[in-house]
């Protein structure tokens, strides 16, 4: 069994890393590490990257799509980071974001609210926080470098990036299976109001989904019970620590600009807990038997 130490590292964001096993194969390793207000926290959550890794393989079994996984048990995988690392294959990876948004809250609500529309496509008038949008939308952004923000593109702008017929591609790609993935979603309760893809072409030239898929950090989820339209909707995982960081009790001022403070243990337990419920509720699959 291989140590990470022997794979070259080839990026690495605020949560995960990727490193080199061979020209052919990468490993994505999520981490335990939470941001909340684009601050990466002093506080990890125990076994969060593995609980993302598992939503990750459930997710690339259920959807029907040609994707980047290998294995998440393999012994190119190192005993350090096996559950919360995904061995996949090299791709090519399109320079877009590829965002479906089945209902308008955050940027895609600021954008509404200025311009009628997300990502320069019309929507009905009159809709406010977390409205069900009559259907979903390809609202693609930027790769941002590290520390800045994705930015919204138009259709034309993705054109521009990847070529008109790409362009076409990846936006039914991304919406048809944000649909799959809603649908399942809200069989188990619970609402995926939009979500993050990046795609990839192999050798063949066909798209093939890549990095992770449908985890609470690359995409909003809400419990059915308790939706209303209206209001910003608590996220399922990361709400008991955004509250708990605004509240009196944390001594932090957001505006402050300062680094948000460690988390209280029984912030950290009852999050440990929601990641654990969110993959439980969407797989229907006991997170005590991942490896
Ligand atoms: C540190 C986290 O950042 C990323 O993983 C983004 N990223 C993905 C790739 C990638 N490159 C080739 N093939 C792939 N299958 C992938 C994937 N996934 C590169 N950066």
């Amino acid at each position: 069994m291989p140590s990470l130490t022997e794979y070259p590292q080839v990026a690495a964001g605020k949560i995960r890393e990727l490193y080199a096993v061979d020209d052919d194969h990468l490993l994505l390793v999520a981490s335990d590490k939470i941001s909340a207000y684009d601050y990466v926290l002093p506080t990890t959550i125990p076994d969060k990257g593995r609980v993302l890794t598992a939503m990750s393989v459930f997710w690339f079994d259920l959807l029907d799509v040609p994707n980047h996984l290998v294995a998440w048990d393999d012994p190119r995988i190192p005993a350090a980071v096996r559950g919360r690392a995904l061995l996949v294959r090299r791709l090519a990876m399109q320079p877009v974001e590829c965002v479906a948004r089945g209902y308008l809250t955050g940027s895609g609500l600021t954008d509404y609210r200025k311009t009628g529309g997300v990502c320069g496509v019309p929507l009905p008038q009159g809709l406010v926080e977390a409205s069900k949008l009559p259907e979903p939308i390809f609202t693609p952004t930027t790769k941002a470098e590290v520390g800045r923000h994705d930015e919204a593109m138009e259709f034309d702008a993705v054109r521009a990036a990847v070529g008109d017929e790409l362009a076409v591609k990846l936006r039914e790609a991304t919406l048809s299976t944000y649909a799959k993935a809603a649908e399942h979603a809200l069989s188990r309760g619970m609402i995926l109001a939009d979500t993050k893809f990046e795609f990839g072409l192999d050798d063949s030239g066909e798209i093939v989904l890549g990095d992770e898929v449908l985890t609470p950090d690359s995409s909003r989820y809400w419990a059915v019970d308790g939706y209303q339209e209206g209001q910003v909707q608590p996220a399922f995982d990361k709400q008991i620590v955004r509250d708990w960081l605004v509240s009196a009790e944390s001594g932090w001022q957001r505006s402050s600009g300062e680094l948000p403070p460690e988390l209280p243990e029984h912030v950290v337990e009852s999050t440990r807990s929601r990641y654990i419920e969110a993959y439980e509720r969407i797989s229907g699959k006991s997170f005590a038997e991942w490896p």
